[in-house]
């Protein structure tokens, strides 16, 4: 059984709590700017900065960060959204977690979690997610286009995460409009950045807003996939471990104009 099984397995566990209970959160009511626009219009690397306590490949990575002060911190440095891992049991993340992030930011807001069932998304709308995440590897084609499909109306945008080209073809045939690469293999661990390219190669002459995640440690990491084409990253441990938050940020927002036009 893959990590990605156990996790998928967790949250078929969960899901007769959330069916049983109404979400109740005080949240904000706020305007975001889209994500997907502001990845498009971008002549700078866009930052999708991730809270991240812990996770199933590193442990522990930084559980004393107090989820509020970090995501200021991302949104006073620039961050593009911030992304807040709501699964409990291998990433020590919550739905409140993310509703204290949402609730003091003006930034798109990732709900980033294993998403299986309508409930999750009617959770992480509550609580004051822009942005649900759906990881094509943990879903079928019917569960991928009818969440995909309740997300937008739900009026939430849907970063769609794929591995492999398989993925990709799967991603595009829903019409997927932000794609992510996620270079960890979530049933191994192995993290290449060569995923990035190789998705990039693939991709149609399409707007499509194209992102690459996770295993991007610093500047030489964040040129390398926006050299393959990415408009935007996404980091999680790299900045939970940073002594200077802010200038880390900083640093991974390069200049992307020699890329506009290509297919970005
Ligand atoms: O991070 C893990 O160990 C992990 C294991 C299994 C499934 C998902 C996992 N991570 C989720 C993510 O996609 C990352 O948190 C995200 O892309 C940021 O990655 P990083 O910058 O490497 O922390």
């Amino acid at each position: 059984m893959t990590i990605l099984d156990r996790i998928i397995d967790q949250k078929k566990t969960e899901l007769p709590q959330l069916l049983s209970t109404k979400p109740v959160f005080l949240s904000i009511d706020k305007a975001r700017p889209s994500l997907y626009e502001t990845l498009m219009s971008a002549n700078s690397l866009q930052v999708i900065s991730e809270m991240k306590r812990a996770s199933p490949s590193k442990g522990d990575i930084a559980t004393e960060v107090e989820p509020v002060e970090q995501a200021l911190q991302y949104e006073e440095a620039g961050a593009a959204c911030i992304s807040v891992l709501t699964e409990r049991a291998f990433f020590k993340g919550s739905y409140a977690d993310l509703n204290a992030v949402a609730n003091a930011v003006n930034i798109p807001v990732l709900c980033k979690d294993f998403i299986i069932h309508e409930v999750q998304i009617d959770y992480a709308k509550a609580a004051g997610a822009s942005v649900v995440l759906l990881i094509v590897a943990a879903l079928t084609d019917v569960q991928l286009k009818s969440l995909h499909a309740y997300a937008t109306e739900k009026q939430l945008e849907v970063l769609v995460e794929v591995h492999d080209a398989e993925e990709l073809k799967r991603a595009l045939a829903i019409g997927a409009n932000i794609i992510g690469v996620n270079n960890r293999n979530l049933k191994t661990f192995d993290v290449s950045l060569s995923a990035t390219l190789e998705i990039a190669q693939l991709l149609p002459p399409s707007p499509i807003a194209f992102i690459s995640e996770s295993g991007i440690l610093g500047p030489e990491d964040a040129q390398f996939v926006a050299n393959a084409g990415a408009k935007g990253i996404l980091v999680g441990e790299a900045l939970m471990r940073s002594g200077n938050v802010k200038k880390s940020l900083k640093a991974l927002q390069i200049d992307i104009t020699a890329k506009v036009g290509e297919n970005r």
